[in-house]
């Protein structure tokens, strides 16, 4: 049961959780004003020192205003835990906002409701004990709760085609059988025809492939997937121009409005929340490793040119519909973040964007000199 007040504020309902804590919609008693409260919960209680700190860090962030960076009205702490007031945004975090298809608009009934869909599947559940302690780093993109927003600007979206995205060897299987092609028969004389690649179950798949490479490619996706990337440039160049840095920047942490217009959220939060290595209080990393650039990784310094790499992770999801990086087990990703050169985009969807596709790859060079060095950098590019 969410509390129903917090300092000053009446919470209305859950809008979502993230690794570190819970988004509320909530009513400012005093204005009236409906905002977004984030009450972190997922450290230990505060001691009056550290929420004094808090209160010092949020004193920069309210004074930031820009149009795609979400506006800070308040921090505060409840119960010991600390909480954060925001501008409550009307809209979708980008990687849904992206996925957006009719059929995830309209419900049965007809209202609009929020789409569930993720591009990535969680399969970080069987890490070992000794990952456990690091675990939390990665519990992002849940989007949970419905929308209690009204979406219509979004509706004009066409309906695409149901291309079964995930359909597994089964589904593979019995739509390849449901091909309108010869059978040749000639599995007939193996004994585990599983194991033999079967042309119709390839042509499937290769189909599905295709389709789904063609729905990345929409280009009133790819047109709205670039503007809010630029947006998001413009974002970042405010924040580093103001000396301060993202920290944790991922698809979750980026909400597009009604009006498309993008809005930066939880920068600082990462800071506040670790000392300089990224660890909390009681060892823990705060981040999310599929989007930490290698020196971020490494507890090395960091400056602007991490949260670029960052913008290069999800560049790169939002044309391929998977991380460049993956792996079962967070020391298992590390290395290859560390160490593995991401696949070519292009390689993954052929026909990608190729200048989109150069500059994620740009991004997401492990040296920081070789990246793009700043956002404004990456905005004439993208532009380009
Ligand atoms: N200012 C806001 N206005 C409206 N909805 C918001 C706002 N901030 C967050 N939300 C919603 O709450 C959800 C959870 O946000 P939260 O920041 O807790 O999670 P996260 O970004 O997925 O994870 P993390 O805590 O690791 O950053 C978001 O996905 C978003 O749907």
């Amino acid at each position: 049961m969410p509390p129903k007040l917090i300092g000053p504020y009446r919470v209305m309902e859950t809008l979502g959780s993230g690794g570190v804590g819970t988004v509320y919609r909530a009513l400012d008693r005093r204005t009236s004003d409906p905002v977004a409260l984030k009450l972190l919960s997922a450290g230990p209680a505060l001691d009056t020192r550290a929420a004094r700190r808090l209160a010092r860090e949020y004193e920069t962030l309210a004074d930031l205003s820009h149009p795609n960076v979400v506006r800070v009205f308040d921090v505060g702490v409840f119960q010991g835990y600390p909480y954060l007031v925001m501008e409550l945004i009307e809209g979708l975090t980008l990687r849904n906002y992206l996925n957006l298809r009719g059929a995830d608009l309209l419900s049965p009934s007809g209202s609009f409701s929020t789409p569930r869909s993720r591009s990535l599947p969680d399969d970080f559940d069987s890490w070992s004990d000794e990952d456990e302690a690091a675990s939390h780093a990665d519990d992002d993109d849940e989007e949970s709760g419905p929308s209690p927003f009204n979406l219509s600007a979004f509706s004009e979206e066409e309906p695409s085609e149901d291309m079964s995205l995930h359909a597994g060897a089964e589904s593979v299987r019995a739509l390849a059988d449901a091909a309108d092609e010869p059978d040749t028969g000639e599995l007939e004389a193996f004994e585990e025809p599983l194991e033999v690649p079967d042309p119709k179950v390839q042509l499937v798949e290769r189909r599905i492939q295709e389709a789904r490479t063609e729905d990345l490619n929409r280009p009133e996706r790819m047109g709205k997937l670039k503007d809010a990337m630029l947006q998001v440039c413009e974002a970042l160049a405010y924040i580093h121009g103001h000396g301060l840095m993202h920290r944790d920047l991922k698809p979750s942490n980026i909400m597009v409005d009604e009006d498309r217009q993008v809005r930066l959220m939880d920068f600082g939060l990462a800071k506040f929340l670790a000392d300089d290595a990224g660890l909390t209080a009681d060892g823990r990393m705060v981040g999310t490793f599929r989007y930490m650039a290698p020196e971020q990784i490494l507890g090395e310094p960091l400056d602007a040119r991490a949260d670029l790499y960052s913008l290069g992770v999800i560049l790169y999801e939002l044309m391929t519909g998977r991380t460049p990086f993956d792996a079962k087990t967070p020391s298992a990703l590390w290395q290859q973040v560390l160490e593995v050169e991401p696949a070519p985009i292009l390689g993954i969807n052929l026909k990608g964007d190729p200048q989109l596709a150069r500059v994620a790859h740009k991004l997401l060079r492990k040296e920081p000199d070789d990246r793009f060095q700043t956002a404004e950098e990456v905005y004439e590019a993208l532009a380009e």
